[in-house]
């Protein structure tokens, strides 16, 4: 028996980076996550300790930071495509690398040039993955927090021994979606996909009756897909995040579906894909992502 090094990535993760850009007097910020991860020639490091190979955690860092000044950030695929080609083109003994981007939301305080008051906790995300000369995007959103209070069912499920779960034909659907939709090629229109996506999401959370949130989720994959023929799989991680009608007879009132208890867990986890049976070969899009 032999033991050998299997795969192995390394990086700096969850650099902040906030960049301020100036028109005049009016400001713009990008606040985002920027972690970076290379993979290459990197067997001597961990087998003997010879670095010689090795661009420092800190380089990478400093590379973000650098690179946000050399050249306006854009849009965060685009940023996470320089840098990742970057780092590829840059050293011989890194092959690969994966740089992921979460883009946090501020809104300008009513019409100020400068101030600005945090936006939802949803982020906009993105992970880029560079192999030599080939580059992959898997975009998305993550924290988008939906509720809908009628339109939502939930009956039909076998019942043994173990189960006390009412069957309901009008209960409250809550979630925070995380999507991630891989992309079929590179010459995109980042923001407008992004925010069509993001559109077709919440247009079909809201509008589809629903049965069970499994059906929910897979529409909600469906309509990308049906909508923007520019993504080629979408992967969808929703908890269902339960609101049980409280028990109001105790005090001799009803409950007629008004008052609930928001449980903050245990939550149900409905996670999935949603793609084209004919899609291409994903290659290297989701290596070391989680599967949802
Ligand atoms: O939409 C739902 N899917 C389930 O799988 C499930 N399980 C459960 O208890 N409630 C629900 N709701």
């Amino acid at each position: 028996m032999a033991i050998v090094l299997g795969d192995n990535q390394y990086g700096k993760a969850e650099n902040r980076l906030v960049v301020v850009s100036r028109d005049g007097a009016v400001h713009r910020i990008k606040d985002l996550t920027v972690s970076t991860s290379l993979r290459g020639d990197l067997a001597d490091t961990h087998l003997t300790g010879d670095n010689s190979k090795v661009l420092a955690t800190d380089t990478q860092k400093n590379t973000v930071h650098a690179f946000a000044k050399q050249a306006p950030v854009g849009e965060i695929e685009d940023f996470a495509l320089r840098l990742g080609r970057h780092f590829v083109s840059s050293q011989e003994a890194i092959t690969g690398a994966r740089v992921l981007v979460d883009e946090h939301s501020w809104e300008r305080i009513e019409d100020h040039d400068h101030a600005f008051v945090s936006g939802s906790a949803e982020k906009r995300t993105t992970a880029v993955t560079v192999d030599g000369d080939r580059a992959w995007v898997v975009s998305g959103l993550r924290d988008l927090v939906v509720l809908k209070s009628t339109g939502s069912e939930f009956h039909g499920f076998p019942r043994d021994e173990y189960t006390t779960l009412r069957e309901t034909d009008d209960r409250v659907l809550a979630t925070s979606v995380t999507a991630r939709w891989r992309y079929r090629g590179g010459d995109v229109d980042w923001a407008g996909a992004h925010a069509a996506i993001r559109r077709l999401l919440l247009t079909t959370f809201a509008g589809r009756h629903s049965l069970s949130l499994q059906q929910t989720l897979y529409a909600m994959g469906e309509a990308v897909l049906l909508a923007r023929p520019e993504v080629a799989e979408v992967r969808l991680s929703m908890p269902n995040k339960h609101h049980f009608a409280v028990d109001l007879s105790p005090f001799g009132l009803a409950n007629d579906n008004e008052v609930f208890h928001a449980a903050d867990r245990p939550y149900g986890l409905i996670e999935g894909s949603v793609l084209r049976d004919d899609a291409e070969d994903p290659g290297l899009a989701w290596h070391t992502l989680p599967t949802f």
